[in-house]
């Protein structure tokens, strides 16, 4: 039968990049996107703001929601410093499968641990079953229409603490206009926007930062 996007993604890192280099992983996925299929990676426009707010941050624990195949995951865990916990949720096994080699890939497995399951089912375990208490650094890519409940979840399971950041991809395109509505009329929040495009294309789109206040 055909092979899937991302099975055809994961061949084109292997053919294309150097085991165990991050930065030749990024190239070829991105190289991917743009000269054979368009895929739903952040891509390297929204990546490099990303790569800012993860470096200004600098963060000991950080949660991944919507793995997808692993281009976040590997822009994101080849800036951490050693002993960093960083976890990733995706709720397709599929993705999942596909995510674990494109990270190992990078050399990159002992840094992030890809968990499979719904963000509802799973934040809420976050705690209990992988020792976190409070997240420095949240950056949501799963389901548009999961953000708002999701952050809801954070406050209510406290897992966010005075400075934790969240980063949410895609608030124009596909768009999360609830969310953006409710982290910018928040007192509880200090957003910013920044306006980049849907990844590969000119379409508009943008990253919101949101400083949880107390
Ligand atoms: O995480 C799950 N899906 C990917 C979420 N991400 C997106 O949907 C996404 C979509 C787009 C996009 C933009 C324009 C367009 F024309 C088509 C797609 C871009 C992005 O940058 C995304 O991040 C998921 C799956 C599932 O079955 N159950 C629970 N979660
Ligand atoms: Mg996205």
């Amino acid at each position: 039968t055909r092979s899937t996007r991302p099975q055809r993604m994961l061949k084109a890192v292997q053919k294309k990049a150097t085991k165990g280099d991050p930065e030749s992983v990024i190239s070829a996925i991105d190289y991917f996107c743009k000269h054979s299929e368009w895929a739903m990676n952040v891509g390297d426009e929204k990546g490099s703001i990303l790569d800012s707010v993860v470096t200004e941050v600098n963060p000991s624990t950080v949660l991944e929601l919507g793995t997808y195949c692993g281009y976040s995951t590997v822009r994101i865990a080849r800036l951490l410093s050693p002993g960093t916990k960083f976890i990733t949720l995706e709720f397709n096994p599929a993705n999942v499968t596909i995510a674990r080699q494109i990270i190992a890939y990078a050399g990159l497995q002992d840094k992030v641990t890809v968990v499979e399951g719904s963000s509802g089912d799973l934040i809420p375990q976050m705690k209990e079953r992988f020792g976190i208490t409070t997240f420095d650094f949240i950056f949501l890519d799963h389901w548009k229409d999961r953000y708002l409940p999701d952050i809801k979840l954070f406050e209510e399971c406290g897992l966010l603490r005075k400075g934790s950041v969240l980063l949410a991809d895609n608030v124009i395109c596909p768009g999360a206009p609830e969310y953006l509505e409710y982290v910018r009329n928040s007192p509880r929040y200090e957003s910013r926007y920044y306006p980049a495009h849907l990844e590969y294309t000119k379409v508009e789109d943008g990253l919101e930062k949101s400083v949880f206040l107390e």
